[in-house]
């Protein structure tokens, strides 16, 4: 024995309200497209139909949505209209007619989030009118109907708390919201609620700049028109004249044959472009059942595909024809470009070829960097740039300062894209290779003095040597190696460690002899060169803890407590040696 499904209609008027629509708003929109598809097939099946009208009234307590369009038999009120989840609007094999809006026959149920009664009186041209009622309960009645022109209307009694959805003000809300491209002339209470094309259609910047401040409260920086024949869609891309968090994604208005599906609908665009809020109207594209989002299938990802080609294309133009533009709109939105360069090839290649970045030869692209210099040498950090910029461009190295927010992630990315692109991080002692040793009997010379020196900065743990570089006017540099660097910040660790943790560091600092690092003084400075001249050997010390801790502070470098202390004494020592006067 087989048994028929029975359908407890409360039931699925909760599964609607709370789990598929977000708001019981939607009621207008299904109504209204109800209204629209049967529109359509009267004028599919008779060209000679009068124009298609929908005359929404409001009032007495009840709403009432009135079509002229192909209208029911009472077979077909008793086939559609009581049976959830069947459709006219589907073919023999049971896929979406691509005329209509509905496809899924649910959509009327949505009334029932508001009314506790929908009456349907509706006639076909040749059949006699029907009144169909439908209650929240789950029961029907069909009785024939008072004659009327062919069409249907629609009449909801509210149910008790909604009232306020089937008011004049919230209804004509609800309409021009939802309908206001519908291509037929819909109207509450007497007024018109549609307003024509849509603005995109109508070739005029100045109006679609306007509809942007209207509805997304932004003048664009651009608007680039879209158009993906395959879905149907047209529309336009309007460009954010402020910076966005790209992760923070901002949705698009929606329309799909013309009735808004969603006003912040995610997956039309690719996630590089953030930057953009877009306004479409797509014929073939699907909804979900909801019809509060897109159906993710191959003709949305095509469609995605080319409206990405039409938004590149308009870089690719920007970049061609007004490069200055494409400047402008990088100062916007560079963060977000940059923060999507990290795993986007075409963000990586428009950064590179187009972001003038800090290099101490002068602001310049990392294209251009490359062209001129044969790869990309990089400082990691800020500090690091400051530090050796200017000593870097004395001996001719070239440095791109990729100390600012995701560069050295995105210049060592171009690694990746690029087989032979050369890329280095700058190290000290790329520096030290090009300073030039001193001839063997100056260096003999000054082995007393380099002795005397390198007593005076043993417990600091620097190395003192003497080198000759530009520019002279320097008279010395302190050059710590990563490795050097990661030890100290270790021994700072390790001396407020406790026991356990302590052990560990030394594991790790055990792990390989640290590079010192380096005192380098200047041979070609006049000062220095007397330095190393002094026969006073306390003159020696002071001088020698004075370029040390000028060196310190010139390069950024970190102060330790031991290094505060000597710059003190130092300084103190030499003014005690400059003042005239008794000692005390
Ligand atoms: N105003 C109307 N005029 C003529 N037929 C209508 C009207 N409203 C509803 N119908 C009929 O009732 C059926 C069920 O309507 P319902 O709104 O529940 O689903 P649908 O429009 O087919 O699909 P969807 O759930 O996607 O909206 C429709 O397929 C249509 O045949």
């Amino acid at each position: 024995m087989s048994n028929a499904f029975q359908v407890d209609l409360r039931g699925i008027v909760d599964l609607l309200s709370h789990h598929l629509y977000a708001s019981p708003r939607v009621y207008a929109r299904e109504l209204l497209q109800n209204a629209l598809d049967a529109i359509t097939a009267r004028r599919a099946g008779d060209p000679e139909a009068p124009a298609g009208a929908v005359r929404i009234e409001t009032g007495d307590g009840v709403l009432r949505v009135a079509d002229n369009g192909i209208g029911l038999t009472e077979a077909q009120v008793h086939e559609l209209l009581a049976t959830i989840g069947r459709s006219s609007k589907r073919d023999e094999l049971g896929f979406a007619r691509h005329e209509f809006l509905g496809q899924f026959g649910i959509g009327l149920l949505s009334c029932f989030l508001v009314a506790d009664e929908i009456r349907v009186h509706t006639r076909r041209a040749g059949a006699p009118a029907v009144l169909w009622t439908g209650f929240a309960d789950g029961r029907y009645e069909v009785a024939p109907g008072a004659d009327r022109e062919p069409g249907t209307t629609v009449t909801l009694l509210p149910r008790r708390g909604a009232e306020h959805w089937l008011s004049g003000a919230t209804v004509t809300g609800l309409a021009q919201l939802f309908g206001s491209l519908l291509p037929v002339d819909v109207r509450v209470d007497g007024v018109a609620t549609t307003a024509g094309d849509p603005p995109w259609l109508l070739g005029d910047d100045r109006a679609l700049t306007a509809y942007a401040e209207r509805t997304f409260g932004f003048t664009p920086f651009d608007v680039i028109p879209l158009n993906v024949p395959e879905a149907g869609l047209t529309g336009a891309a309007f460009v954010l004249p402020t910076p966005v968090n790209p992760a923070a994604r901002g949705g698009h208005r929606v329309y799909l044959k013309r009735m808004l599906l969603a006003e912040s609908v995610e997956g039309l665009l690719p996630e590089w472009a953030f930057f953009a809020r877009c306004v479409v109207d797509a014929g073939e594209l699907r909804p979900t059942a909801s019809r509060e989002a897109l159906y993710e299938d191959g003709l949305l990802e095509s469609t995605r595909e080319a409206i990405a080609d039409q938004l590149r294309g308009w870089l690719v133009r920007l970049s061609r024809l007004d490069p200055r533009r494409l400047a402008e709109f990088l100062q916007v939105h560079h963060l977000g470009v940059k923060a999507l360069a990290l795993h986007d090839d075409e963000m990586l290649r428009l950064v590179e070829q187009w972001w003038p970045m800090e290099t101490n030869v002068g602001r310049m692209t990392l294209a251009e960097f490359r062209r001129q210099h044969g790869g990309i040498r990089y400082a990691a950090t800020l500090d690091e740039f400051r530090q050796l910029a200017a000593v870097a461009a004395a001996q001719d190295l070239a440095v791109v300062n990729a100390g600012y927010t995701y560069d050295a992630e995105i210049i060592e990315r171009l690694r990746g894209l690029d087989r032979d692109a050369v890329v280095e991080r700058l190290e000290p002692s790329d520096l030290t290779t090009r300073f030039d040793l001193l001839d063997p009997a100056a260096e003999l010379a000054l082995r007393p003095f380099l002795a005397a020196a390198q007593r005076r900065l043993d417990r600091l743990g620097c190395e003192v040597v003497v080198r000759a570089f530009e520019p002279a006017s320097l008279p010395a540099l302190y050059l710590v190696t990563r490795s050097a660097a990661f030890h100290d910040e270790l021994q700072a660790t390790r001396e407020r460690a406790d026991e356990l943790w302590g052990g560990v560091l030394d594991a790790i600092a055990d792990a390989g002899p640290p590079d010192r690092p380096q005192l380098v003084l200047n041979h070609r400075n006049p000062l220095v060169r007397r330095v190393t001249a002094l026969a006073d050997p306390e003159l020696v010390a002071l001088a020698v803890e004075a370029l040390y801790g000028q060196a310190l502070l010139l390069g950024y470098h970190p102060i330790r407590p031991a290094d505060a202390a000597l710059l003190n004494t130092s300084f103190l020592g030499l003014l005690g040696r400059a003042v005239p006067g008794e000692q005390a």
